[in-house]
């Protein structure tokens, strides 16, 4: 999972008590996930999922809640937050900040269509423009400093050629990756796992505790490099068509844009390989802890690096398996 912190059915019920919403009915773990305790929540007036922040501080917990309000309010289908009785969205159980939020429909694809990458294309691009009215925004923290950061603490457990690559890899961003790109609020982690589909319609798009201002395109090649990943970690190059095609049609990307490409996607494979290898030789004690693999995100980076200026694009020919 990530459960980290374990409740008691009692302890959740009281604490329920000072909110709208019934009696408590039933109170499940996710095991899915890997930054916070998930449970759903279900209560005589509804389901809800209940979130206890583990990694976000106490003072970064109200810009997420906000951010999801300002986004369900501007059509974004992400869960909504739910107040107490008090008012307050924010509140503490077993000595952590915690949030009820509405339980969404529909489910994770891991093995996405067309249409459904076209979707998640056209919704990240709504969510970036909807995003541009939000106020007093926070930074991306998951940056290449923070990975430069990371690196330093994973350092000692690494094998000789993981070392190499990585620091590589650093150097490489220090230096090619442009600071002129069009900013703005990005998701940051939208794996397929954090997109609910209902049919081929996306009906929730969910985990916003990664997000921050940084480059839009960084977060179009997370999304590409886990949407549109094959077997053999190379792109696929219907998947990207369809999925940049849809985004590039509500925010049409810039000259500077498709240039920095392949240095995004190394961009981006690089944070996930960094942050699983981190969760992985550093964990925090948890149970159920569903730690990602971080070999695949090697691979995933190696192969963004062996395609150097090949990286699939809008209209590029089917490429991978
Ligand atoms: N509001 C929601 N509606 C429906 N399912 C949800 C909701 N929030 C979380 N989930 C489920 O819980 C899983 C883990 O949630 P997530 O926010 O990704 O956890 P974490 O913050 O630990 O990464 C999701 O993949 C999804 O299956
Ligand atoms: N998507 C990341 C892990 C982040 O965890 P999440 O459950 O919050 O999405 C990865 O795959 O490494």
């Amino acid at each position: 999972m990530s459960v980290f912190t374990q409740l008691t059915t009692t302890q959740v019920a009281t604490w329920l008590d000072a909110y709208p919403l019934g009696s408590l009915e039933t109170l499940t773990g996710i095991a899915e996930g890997v930054q916070n305790s998930n449970f759903f929540l279900s209560t005589s007036t509804g389901d809800y999922v209940l979130t206890i922040f583990e990694e976000v501080a106490p003072d970064q917990a109200p810009f997420y809640i906000r951010l999801m309000a300002h986004l369900a309010a501007h059509a974004i289908p992400c869960p909504a937050p739910v107040a107490n009785r008090r008012n307050e969205y924010l509140t503490w159980l077993g000595g952590k900040p915690a949030v009820i939020v509405s339980r969404l429909a529909g489910r994770s694809e891991r093995a996405p269509n067309l249409a459904q990458c076209a979707a998640v294309g056209a919704m990240l691009a709504a969510l970036h423009l909807a995003a541009r009215s939000f106020p007093a925004p926070q930074r991306h923290h998951r940056d290449t400093d923070w990975c430069a950061r990371a690196a330093k603490e994973i350092a000692p457990f690494l094998a000789a050629d993981d070392a190499r690559l990585l620091d590589d890899e650093l150097r490489h961003q220090q230096a090619a990756r442009p600071d002129e790109l069009p900013q703005g609020l990005i998701h940051a982690d939208l794996f397929r796992d954090n997109v609910l589909f209902s049919g081929d319609r996306v009906s929730g798009v969910l985990d916003f505790y990664f997000s921050g201002v940084d480059d839009l395109l960084f977060d179009l090649a997370v999304t590409v490099n886990d949407w549109c990943v094959t077997a053999k970690a190379t792109l696929d190059g219907q998947r990207c068509a369809a999925l940049l095609g849809a985004y590039d049609a509500r925010r049409p990307l810039l000259p500077a844009e498709q240039a920095a490409w392949p240095t995004l996607l190394r961009a981006a494979a690089l944070r996930f390989w960094v942050s699983r290898l981190h969760d992985h030789h550093l964990p925090r004690p948890g149970d159920l802890v569903a730690r990602r693999d971080p070999d695949a995100y090697r691979s995933i980076l190696q192969a963004r690096v062996a395609s150097g200026d090949e990286a699939p694009w809008l209209a590029s020919p089917a490429q991978g398996d």
